[in-house]
């Protein structure tokens, strides 16, 4: 218990009080318009592998979410593992390929894909979460038909190039996580789509966990697509520079999208794809400044780049 010494001037000490009291005070009163305006409202949280750089950092990330759950809003977090799949196949004596930002995923390569994603990266996303109460319930895009896939091919100069068991999402399936956020649960979701095709042997694809991210922010009718990553924003001429765009409408972000390069590609597309299937905002953050989703969402700054449909209202204080 923390006292006030009697022998001190009781007037220092109340003053001390205030002051530090004060500041505070008004973090929380900042807050006021956000919370009113994303109340009741779902958030689409992807938590991109690179992001999760240390234990530390993917605390901050749970109490975040616990906090945005607390504050009534609905948040589903889609997490990725590209980094963790790398470092199993690794030591497996397996080597990673990607081309067109896609993994080329062979049968052996998707028990591995599937092993990481949903028996490991996601156990400890939801054991982190559940440190603040049986908040959390894991569950892959197999689960309950959530995410339905057919075969993805990738698109290399002009030519249709087979990847193996990667997946392009024909269906979402929003019951189960509408009935977990119904019964005041976190869905943490791993980017493993069932296959569309009944007679199909290995029965899973691997997708992307952008495009899963986006697919089911569009399908719940989210109102907020977040993306945290390795890097502030989307920058305007990477690598050359760090400059950030800080906002950009639909059509904008479509003009860029032939010159953009690797993992920004799929982030990008889902934004797009988000906000131009109903999502208010899509937003790619950076993962790796701690509390990076309380800043996005709570204060009047904003961080990253802001993805808005090119009819889009300004909020208070012109963000959205
Ligand atoms: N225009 C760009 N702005 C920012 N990052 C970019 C851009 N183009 C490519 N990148 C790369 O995309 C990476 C993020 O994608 P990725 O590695 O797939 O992350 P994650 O694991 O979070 O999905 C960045 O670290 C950067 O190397
Ligand atoms: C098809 C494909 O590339 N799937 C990704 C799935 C994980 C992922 O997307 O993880 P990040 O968000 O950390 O990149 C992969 O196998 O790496």
């Amino acid at each position: 218990m923390t006292t006030t010494d009697s022998t001190d001037a009781p007037d220092t000490a109340g003053t001390t009080r205030k002051h530090t009291a004060l500041p505070k005070a008004r973090i929380l009163i900042e807050a006021l318009p956000w919370l009113t305006r994303h109340r009741g409202k779902t958030v689409v949280i992807k938590f991109g592998g690179n992001a999760m750089v240390d234990d530390e950092l993917k605390a901050a990330f749970a109490q975040d979410v616990v906090f945005l759950h607390h504050a009534g809003l609905r948040p589903v977090v889609v997490h990725g593992g590209g980094p963790q799949i790398s470092a199993q196949l690794d030591r497996m004596g397996l080597t990673s390929e990607f081309k067109a930002g896609l993994r080329v995923t062979t049968p052996e390569a998707m028990d591995v894909v599937r092993m990481v994603l949903a028996g490991q990266v996601q156990r400890e996303l939801v054991g982190l979460l559940n440190e603040h109460g049986p908040l959390a319930v894991g569950m892959t895009g197999e689960d309950a038909h959530t995410m339905t896939a057919t075969k993805h091919y990738a698109e290399i100069g002009g030519e249709r190039v087979d990847i193996g068991r990667v997946g392009e999402i024909t269906a979402i399936d929003t019951g189960a996580v509408q009935a977990l956020l119904d019964d005041g649960r976190i869905p943490v979701i791993s980017s493993v789509a069932r296959s569309a095709d009944d007679a199909d042997a290995h029965g899973v694809f691997n997708v992307n966990a952008d495009t899963a991210a986006a697919a089911l922010a569009a399908a719940l009718g989210a109102e907020t697509l977040m993306v945290l990553t390795d890097v502030e924003g989307l920058y305007e001429d990477w690598p050359h520079s760090d400059e950030v765009i800080s906002r950009l409408t639909a059509s904008e972000l479509e003009e860029l999208l032939p010159d953009l390069a690797s993992g920004m590609v799929p982030k990008m597309q889902g934004c797009l794809h988000a906000v131009r299937n109903g999502v208010t905002t899509a937003r790619v953050i950076d993962g790796r400044v701690q509390h990076s989703i309380l800043l996005e969402i709570f204060t009047d700054e904003g961080i990253g780049t802001m993805v808005v449909p090119d009819e889009a209202v300004s909020g208070p204080e012109g963000k959205q």
